[in-house]
């Protein structure tokens, strides 16, 4: 209930479309309830054409002209409120996305992708199926059964209990069927989302594939899903198959009462026919409305359930955002500092009592064992990650005090992964540009990291398309436009992750040089565990376990002889017996 809850503020922006449905609805069933009794004021007529008002004739018109206003308010009544539950999905999925926009990395790296997915797809989809359809249907099942049973009680009341006798054991099968239906949807909708996520992965991975000459494997492996994706669908078939013989079943039921017991009635003298033709119109415009009384409250359930998944994301709440104190920071003139910053991402601790001073335009180079926790002091500096209060400072301020926006555009990020996007490289290169800004700063960005002269090379040059996740790049060229897209931005300080790691020798010397003149005045923090990286750089820090091993002017380490010159001399001999 607390989950949908959530749902209130939706439905409450919308009351109006919602109200307007309800009074379409109201009309759509009027006019619809009015027709069995014309049809008995036409039977009364035929058989006593002398003392009836009305004439069989001029009841068929009447009949007609009620069917069309039935149609044309009913058409207003779905419109209204189907829309109103299209509008309530799409403001969830905006909502949903500026939500996942605002939580940190820690949030993503607890939740699958597909799983995420998902709750935009299938459970958006059942909201809407409730407040849409759901409501409409409750609502019209209300109304009738209030309006319809009213009259057939007037008519005859022993009759009209025998004829819906019926009824609750048929919106106990509808509900079960519905029920189960929902269950083996949700099997087949699971097989397909495999499947697509098999089929997405092998054509990722087709040139491994091909490679490994695993062509066959997977073509059996997809086959077999394929087959169990098609037996879940049959299996939804034969019971979605069930649901009109029950509800047949039900009307038959229902009518062979009113036959047999209605009947004779009529034979004793107790009901007019036209009575009868009347009861029995009321009866039929029931049965719909009884079998959805059983959906409806398998939509509930779902509804519901999909609601608390939504929940999940739409309540979540980012460990990282902006303190209310916070502001702005435009310059950093008093540097960096760590001040006995500890982290971890679950209970043990991934970097311990760290403490650093890096001056403002000093370059620093980072380097250590795999797992040291190099990255994970980076993305501290970013606020990717949570982070302590009076464990990091810029520019002798609490970085829990600065407006993260203002924070981000301090910093130019090189992520360890180069993230292309599948559009073409400009655009790439612009990411962090403002719109309309970009002029001559991507060419002398792609220039700086080294990447201008393949820019060239490509038969479209900036207008070249990457290729999905920049597939039509190699690890090296997809490395320089990473940089290049932070270079673009100008940033105060620079932050590189690893971004030399896939970049061949010959490249190396060349973005390291023009880095080198990029750096200038800028605040730079360089991760590497290749040495040479750390060329321009004023000092080194060497992590061990979470902690500084040593840190000082390459030189100086190297003449310490410690885990830095121990790095050096096999990073030598690797050099040397290639
Ligand atoms: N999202 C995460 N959730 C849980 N643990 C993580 C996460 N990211 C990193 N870790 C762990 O934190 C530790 C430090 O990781 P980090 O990526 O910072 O190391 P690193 O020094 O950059 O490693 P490498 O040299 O391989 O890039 C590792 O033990 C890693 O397994």
């Amino acid at each position: 209930m607390k989950d949908l809850a959530l749902l209130v503020p939706y439905l409450g922006a919308l009351c109006r479309r919602y109200a307007g449905g309800a009074l379409f609805l109201l009309l759509t069933n009027g006019f619809a309830l009015l027709i069995p009794w014309f049809m008995k004021l036409a039977v009364e007529g035929l058989q006593h054409p002398a003392a009836v008002r009305l004439s069989p004739a001029a009841c068929a018109a009447v009949i007609v002209a009620l069917a069309l206003a039935h149609c044309i308010t009913r058409i207003f009544s779905r419109t209204l409120i189907l829309n109103a539950a299209r509008i309530i999905e799409f403001r969830i999925r905006d909502d949903l996305f500026r939500r996942l926009m605002l939580l940190d990395l820690q949030y993503f790296s607890s939740s699958r992708t597909g799983d995420i997915l998902s709750r935009f797809s299938n459970d958006l989809t059942n909201v809407r199926m409730l407040t849409g359809f759901g409501a409409m249907s409750a609502v019209n099942t209300v109304i009738l059964y209030l309006a319809a049973v009213t009259l057939m009680v007037r008519i005859q009341p022993w009759l009209t209990l025998w004829a819906i006798l019926p009824f609750p054991l048929m919106v106990l099968v509808v509900k079960r069927i519905s029920q189960s239906m929902f269950l083996r949807s949700l099997a087949a909708q699971e097989e397909l989302a495999r499947l697509s996520s098999m089929a997405e992965e092998s054509v990722s991975a087709v040139r491994l594939i091909k490679s490994y000459c695993r062509e066959d494997h997977f073509l059996g492996l997809f086959e077999a899903m394929s087959g169990s994706y098609l037996h879940h669908n049959l299996r939804l078939a034969r019971l979605r198959g069930l649901v009109l013989p029950v509800m047949a079943a039900a009307t038959g039921a229902g009518t062979l009462v009113v036959v047999f017991l209605g009947g004779r009635l009529v034979i004793a003298g107790a009901m007019t026919l036209g009575d009868f033709v009347a009861f029995s119109g009321y009866l039929t415009m029931l049965v719909w409305p009884t079998a959805v009384l059983g959906w409806i409250l398998t939509l509930a359930q779902r509804g519901a359930a999909s609601m608390a998944r939504l929940a999940v994301i739409l309540t979540a709440e980012p460990s990282v955002g902006d303190a209310a104190d916070a502001e702005p920071l435009e310059e950093v003139r008093q540097g960096i500092e760590f001040r006995e910053l500890t982290f971890g991402y679950g209970n043990e601790a991934v970097l311990e009592r760290i403490s650093l001073h890096i001056a403002s335009g000093e370059k620093v180079g980072i380097t250590g064992e795999v797992g040291s926790g190099k990255s994970t002091l980076l993305r501290l500096l970013l606020r990717l990650l949570p982070v302590g209060d009076g464990m990091l400072f810029l520019d002798g301020r609490d970085i829990n005090r600065i407006a993260l926006n203002s924070l981000r555009r301090l910093i130019g990020y090189v992520p360890q992964e180069a993230f292309l996007f599948s559009r073409n490289i400009r655009e790439n290169i612009a990411y962090g540009l403002a719109a309309g800004a970009e002029g001559a700063i991507i060419a002398d960005a792609a220039r700086q990291a080294g990447f201008l002269e393949d820019v060239g090379n490509f038969h479209d040059g900036l207008d070249t398309m990457v290729g999905e996740k920049g597939v039509m790049l190699s690890g090296g060229q997809k490395q320089r436009l990473s940089i290049a897209r932070a270079l673009a931005t100008d940033p105060r300080i620079l932050v590189l992750d690893d971004p030399l790691s896939a970049v061949d020798a010959g490249h190396e010397e060349e973005i390291l040089a023009q880095l080198g003149v990029f750096y200038r005045n800028r605040t730079v923090l360089i991760v590497s565990h290749r040495l040479s990286a750390f060329r321009d750089c004023d000092r080194v820090v060497v992590l061990k376990n979470g902690g500084i091993a040593e840190q000082g002017r390459p030189a100086d380490l190297l003449a310490q002889g410690g885990l830095y010159a121990q790095m050096y001399r096999s990073q030598r001999l690797q050099e040397e017996l290639l």
